[in-house]
C-alpha cells in the first residue's frame, strides 16, 4: 500500500514563498518521495515590489511586475490555492482560509511577509495611502489622474516616511508632475535613508534636491485628515493643505502572525534557528519579513527582498533535505547591496565595491531585476517586450500623427 503523500503547505507567495515553491518544485525527487506542494496567497499574482514603482511613469505595465501565479508555476508540480489565511492550527497542523477552506498539512512554510503601520496615527487608516500592493498602486494613480485634470496650480503631496518607498516614490512623482508637483517628505528620524550606503544617500539626496522635493526631517504626524495633515516638530503644530497623504513608515508583523502560538522577538516576527526552522517546531519554517533568524554567521537578517530570496533557496533545500534524511544547512546571507530608483531613468547602486548611479545604474538596476525575476518564461517575455519597447513606442506616435491628421 503506498504512504499518503507529504503535503507540504507555503502561506505567502511572494519573495519568500513563491521563490521556496519554485525550489522545491526543482529539486529532484524520488518518485515515491516527491510531496504535493501548496501555495497559498490572497491575491492571484506575484508583485515584483522593487518595481511597483515603475507603474506611476508608465515606464512598466501590470503584466510584466505582476504575473499570474497560474503562469508561473504551469510547468511545476506546485498546486496554487488563492484565499486569504484566517487562523493556523499549529497543534493540529491546519491552515484555515476566509472562506472557511481547510488545508492540513505535515510541513508548514510561513512567508505572509509584513504590512503597513496605518493605525498608529488618526486619520492615517481612512485618508493616508499605503505603497505596498497593485491595489495601491492603483488606488494612488487614480487620484493623481483626478488631480491632473483639475485646474489647480499645484498637486501638493506628503510622503510621510523617508526611508527607501518613500524617497524613490518622491522621485517617481516628481519626474510625472513636473512643476505642477509640490511633494514633500515627513521624516521622524533626523535623516532621510539612515540604513543606506553613503553613496546612495548622497545620490538620493541629490535627486531630491534636483526634483525640488522638501524634507521635513524630525518631524512626525499628529493627525492626517482629508485635505489637510498636522506635523509635529519640536513640540509645535503645524496644519499644511495637502491633496494626497501616502504612508510608506516602514513594515510591522501583521495581528495573525503575532497572535501565533510561537516565540516572537519584541517586533512581534518569528524567531527562527539558522536553519530557518521556527524555534521547537522543526515541521515549520519561517522566512522574509515576517520572521526574525540569524545566519550561520550570527549576521541579523534585514527585511528586504534581497534577504528573501537568498532564503527561499535554503528554506526549500532544507525541506528537501528533511524529507530526504539529508543534513540541513544553515542560511548564509550573502549582502550584495542595495539598488534604488531614483526618478525616471535614474537610479542609484552600490555593490561588490561597484557604485553607480544615473542612467548606467538604472540600466543595470533593470537587467539584475529582470534576473531575478521567478521564471525563465517570464524573464523572456518581459526582456522581448523591453527590447521592442522603442519599437513600439514609435509605431504608437506615427499612428498619434495619423489620427492627429484625420
Ligand atoms: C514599495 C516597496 C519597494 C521595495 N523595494 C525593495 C527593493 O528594491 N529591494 C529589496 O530588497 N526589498 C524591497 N522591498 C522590501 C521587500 O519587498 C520585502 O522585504 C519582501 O517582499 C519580503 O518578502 P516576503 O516574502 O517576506 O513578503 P512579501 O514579498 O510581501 O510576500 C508576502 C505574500 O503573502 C501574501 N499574504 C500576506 N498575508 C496573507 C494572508 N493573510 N493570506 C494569504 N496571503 C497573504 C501577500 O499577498 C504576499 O504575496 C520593497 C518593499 C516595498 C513595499
Ligand atoms: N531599494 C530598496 O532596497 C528598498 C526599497 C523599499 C523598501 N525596502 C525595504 O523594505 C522595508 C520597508 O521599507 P520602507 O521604506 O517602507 O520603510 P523603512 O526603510 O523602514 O523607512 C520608514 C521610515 O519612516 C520613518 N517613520 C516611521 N513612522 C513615521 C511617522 N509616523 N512619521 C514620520 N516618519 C516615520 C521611519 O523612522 P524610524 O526608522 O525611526 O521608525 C523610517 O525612517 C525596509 O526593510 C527596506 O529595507 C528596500
Ligand atoms: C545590489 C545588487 C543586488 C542586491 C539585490 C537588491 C535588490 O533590491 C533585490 C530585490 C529582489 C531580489 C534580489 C535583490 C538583490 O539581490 C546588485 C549588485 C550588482 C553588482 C554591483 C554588479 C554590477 C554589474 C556591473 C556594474 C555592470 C553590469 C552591466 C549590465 C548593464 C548589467
Amino acid at each position: 500500500m503506498t504512504e499518503p503523500q507529504t503535503r507540504i503547505c507555503i502561506l505567502g507567495g511572494g519573495f519568500g514563498g513563491l521563490y521556496t515553491a519554485l525550489r522545491l518544485s526543482q529539486l529532484p525527487w524520488q518518485k515515491s518521495e516527491q510531496p504535493e506542494i501548496v501555495l497559498v496567497d490572497q491575491n492571484d499574482h506575484f508583485l515584483f515590489l522593487p518595481l511597483l514603482y515603475e507603474l506611476l511613469t508608465n515606464e512598466l505595465q501590470s503584466w510584466e511586475i505582476a504575473p499570474a501565479f497560474a503562469d508561473l508555476l504551469k510547468d511545476t508540480n506546485v498546486q496554487f490555492c488563492q484565499g486569504i489565511v484566517s487562523e493556523i492550527d499549529i497543534e493540529n497542523k491546519q491552515v484555515k482560509l476566509q472562506d472557511d477552506l481547510q488545508i492540513s498539512y505535515d510541513y508548514l512554510v510561513l512567508a505572509m511577509g509584513g504590512e503597513t503601520a496605518l493605525d498608529k496615527v488618526p486619520g492615517a487608516k481612512d485618508y493616508a495611502i499605503p505603497f505596498r500592493s497593485i491595489a495601491d498602486a492603483y488606488r494612488l494613480e487614480e487620484q493623481l489622474r483626478r488631480l491632473e485634470t483639475l485646474d489647480q496650480d499645484k498637486i501638493r503631496i506628503a510622503i510621510v516616511g523617508g526611508g527607501y518607498s518613500g524617497v524613490e516614490l518622491a522621485c517617481k512623482l516628481a519626474d510625472r508632475l513636473g512643476t505642477k508637483g509640490r511633494i514633500r517628505i515627513i521624516e521622524q528620524a533626523e535623516e532621510i535613508l539612515k540604513t543606506s550606503p553613503e553613496f546612495n544617500q548622497e545620490s538620493a539626496r541629490n535627486a531630491l534636491l534636483n526634483r525640488q522635493v522638501w524634507i521635513d526631517l524630525e518631524t512626525t504626524v499628529a493627525a492626517v485628515e482629508v485635505n489637510k495633515i498636522s506635523l509635529e516638530y519640536r513640540g509645535e503644530i503645524d496644519e499644511i493643505p495637502v491633496d494626497l497623504v501616502l504612508w510608506t513608515v516602514g513594515t510591522q508583523v501583521s495581528p495573525l502572525v503575532r497572535s501565533l502560538p510561537l516565540k516572537h522577538n519584541q517586533r512581534g516576527q518569528i524567531v527562527t534557528t539558522s536553519t530557518l526552522q521556527v524555534i521547537d517546531h522543526p515541521e515549520i519554517f519561517a522566512l522574509g519579513d515576517l520572521a526574525e533568524s540569524q545566519d550561520a554567521d550570527g549576521q541579523k537578517i534585514p527585511t528586504t527582498a534581497q534577504a528573501a530570496f537568498q532564503q527561499a533557496d535554503y528554506t526549500g533545500w532544507n525541506l528537501w533535505a528533511l524529507l530526504t534524511r539529508r543534513p540541513l544547512l544553515p542560511f548564509r546571507y550573502i549582502n550584495l547591496g542595495e539598488m534604488m530608483t531614483l526618478g525616471t531613468n535614474n537610479a542609484t547602486l552600490t555593490g561588490l565595491g561597484i557604485k553607480l548611479e544615473g542612467q548606467f545604474a538604472h540600466l543595470t538596476r533593470r537587467l539584475i531585476y529582470l534576473y531575478r525575476f521567478p521564471t525563465f518564461d517570464h524573464q523572456i517575455r518581459v526582456a522581448f517586450n523591453w527590447m521592442t519597447k522603442p519599437l513600439q513606442d514609435f509605431l504608437i506616435s506615427i499612428d498619434q500623427k495619423m489620427a492627429d491628421r484625420e
